[in-house]
């Protein structure tokens, strides 16, 4: 079956009291789509839309050639019929059932039960849990059952609400191999939603951002985080460096914190921000922005520098371990180079209704 076939695409337009969440998503079978965005922007709200626990406004659901929700033609498939595997950020176990048979609820028929359940408790590092109830278990078990429950029912889609966020760093990798190996093995539309950025670069294979209810940037993951389309979404990416601009050309960008040279050809977008990628500046007392040095920690690889500029504007340097480590106090100038600084509107418009969906998730509130 090819991809068009099996890709889950949805139209929703869903309100809560004072929140509106309005998207057009594509979300191909193979590989891992990631969903990111700040707290509240509607991440979780769009997973129980497609889940069939929230109903749409307008719009409708399909995966392949099933119709899960139609509005216009009254179509609204249960849950049930949807064969979505959940993980929800509550987890959602059945709290009078076992871990067990929390596993077994949704194996499908003709697999064998005790097979399928030792396997899911091997692979997850739960052996020796199957007899407990949930309420015997730490939240990172609790958060593996859930996890467990979802993988082994082999669903037509997966979704997954911060699926990895409860247990330790290594745990926490182990997992991640573990979830990727088990989607390249059954390829299904997994949206993965989460907080961690390090989730979202390691298992990814693209990302999309959603804030206030829009999808704003979408693409594969290092096109993504590469090149963010304005201020909001590099915040959301991890960007630390974002300088409000107070006025530019194509030459200098000037605000409360100083100036600093661009490279534009022409002023040809919006720069009410611009960005210092972090490894980019050096320490040079002869050129450059004035800073004070803040904070020093030594990162394994390259040391982090945190930095004053004169208006008391926060930013992180990365300076290679090779270089003279600056002490904490030291008044200095920071040269960065013209080439590496990334002009960024403060807000971009949501992504058009029109554009091909196959790398792209979109989104556009009405005027
Ligand atoms: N049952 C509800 N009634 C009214 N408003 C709700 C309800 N559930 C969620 N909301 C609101 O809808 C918006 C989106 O919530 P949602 O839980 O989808 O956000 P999120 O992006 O998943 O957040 P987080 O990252 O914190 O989990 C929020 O403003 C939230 O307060």
């Amino acid at each position: 079956m090819s991809d068009r076939e099996t890709s889950l695409e949805a139209i929703i337009d869903f309100s809560h009291p004072g929140f509106r969440l309005c998207l057009n998503i594509q979300v191909p079978t193979a590989g891992v789509t990631a969903l990111i965005g700040p707290s509240g922007c509607g991440k979780s709200t769009l997973l129980r839309l497609l889940a069939g626990l929230e109903t749409p406004a307008a719009g409708h659901i399909r995966h392949g050639d099933q119709v899960w929700f139609d509005r216009a033609r009254r179509i609204d498939l249960a849950p049930r019929h949807r064969r979505v595997g959940l993980l929800f950020q509550d987890y959602a176990l059945f709290p009078h059932l076992n871990v067990a048979r929390n596993i077994a609820y949704g194996l499908p028929r003709g697999v064998d039960r005790d097979t399928a359940i030792a396997l899911w408790l091997s692979r997850l590092q739960l052996d020796g849990l199957a007899a407990r109830r949930p309420d015997a278990l730490s939240g990172g078990q609790r958060q593996r059952v859930a996890l467990a429950r979802a993988l082994a029912s082999e669903p037509a889609v997966l979704l997954l609400d911060e699926p990895f966020s409860a247990v330790d760093f290594s745990l926490r990798q182990a997992l991640r191999l573990l979830f990727q190996e088990v989607v390249a093995d059954r390829p299904v539309p997994t949206i993965l939603v989460t907080h961690d950025l390090e989730d979202v670069r390691q298992v990814a294979d693209r990302v999309g951002v959603l804030i206030d209810g829009e999808l704003r940037q979408s693409g594969p993951t290092a096109e993504v985080f590469a090149q963010p389309c304005d201020a909001e979404v590099a915040r959301v990416l991890g960007w630390h460096n974002l300088l409000p601009v107070s006025s530019w050309d194509s030459r200098t960008a000037c605000g409360a914190w100083g100036s600093l040279p661009l490279a534009l050809d022409e002023p040809t977008i919006s720069a009410d921000v611009i960005a210092i990628p972090p490894d980019g500046p050096r320490l040079d007392p002869e050129r450059g922005l004035p800073i004070e040095v803040v904070r020093v920690t030594d990162m394994g690889g390259y040391h982090a520098v945190w930095c004053r500029l004169s208006d008391r504007s926060p930013l992180r340097v990365h300076l290679p371990r090779s270089a003279p480590c600056p002490t904490p106090g030291l008044r200095t100038r920071l040269d960065v180079p013209v080439e590496t600084i990334i002009p960024l509107p403060a807000r971009s418009a949501a992504l058009p209704f029109a554009l091909p969906l196959t790398t792209a998730t979109l989104a556009r509130r009405d005027p």
